[in-house]
């Protein structure tokens, strides 16, 4: 019996796309928050979703690594990689990691492009006043207090995205209303 991908649930449809969505900004801009939110409201619709946490591959993929501008580079190519790889095989590849670069972030697209693989790239811009009262990881306390340095938009550079996708100011609207503009953008594109 011949099997059609299209219709059998459980078999991969080759008619939805995949994409990678990449969040950039800075530390507790809400990248991570705004990524999950984004996942459910995806895989509500089901999508397949899979969000690349940027603790968790500097833990495996990229352990060892520092925040050097060249240590950060490797970590963006790696995870870049990774998301064209999956967004090519129809994964909705959502990626909350800071990126500070900007010649990084092109080449990312430019790996995107190369195979024709839709990449979206979104700028969280919540200003470093409001980062550094959130603190998620208590970096901005400790940066302050002389415990660690090169911390990024504070004493490490943050290029910011000049043409983003799509620009999130968290600090004028709630986690929902961020996630559901990425989507209808996705949407409009063709990619949710
Ligand atoms: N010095 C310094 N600068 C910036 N960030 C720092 C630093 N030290 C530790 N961290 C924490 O590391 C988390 C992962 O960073 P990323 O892999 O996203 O950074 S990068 O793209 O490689 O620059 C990043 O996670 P998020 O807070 O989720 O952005 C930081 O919390
Ligand atoms: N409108 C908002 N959008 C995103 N996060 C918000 C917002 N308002 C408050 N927050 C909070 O800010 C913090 C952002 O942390 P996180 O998502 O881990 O940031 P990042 O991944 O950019 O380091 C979370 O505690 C989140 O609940």
């Amino acid at each position: 019996m011949k099997t059609d991908a299209r219709t059998t649930p459980g078999i991969y449809c080759t008619c939805r796309p995949g994409a990678t969505i990449w969040l950039t900004g800075l530390p507790s801009a809400g990248k991570t928050t705004i990524a999950r939110e984004l996942a459910l409201l995806l895989r509500s619709r089901s999508r397949r979703v899979e969000v690349l946490d940027g603790d968790e591959i500097r833990r495996f993929l990229s352990a060892g690594l520092g925040f050097s501008r060249a240590d950060r580079n490797t970590n963006v190519q790696r995870i870049g990689l990774v998301a064209e790889v999956l967004a090519r095989n129809g994964v909705l590849a959502v990626v909350p990691v800071i990126a500070p670069y900007a010649d990084s972030r092109a080449a990312v697209r430019e790996r995107h492009r190369a195979s024709g693989t839709p990449y979206v790239e979104v700028h969280v811009a919540t200003p470093v006043e409001v980062c550094s009262v959130r603190d998620v990881k208590g970096l901005y306390a400790r940066q302050a207090a002389g415990q660690i340095s090169g911390l990024t938009g504070v004493d490490d550079p943050y290029e910011e995205p000049e043409s983003p996708d799509l620009r999130i100011d968290s600090q004028h609207q709630s986690v929902r209303e961020s996630a559901t503009a990425l989507y209808a953008l996705l949407t409009e594109r063709g990619l949710a």
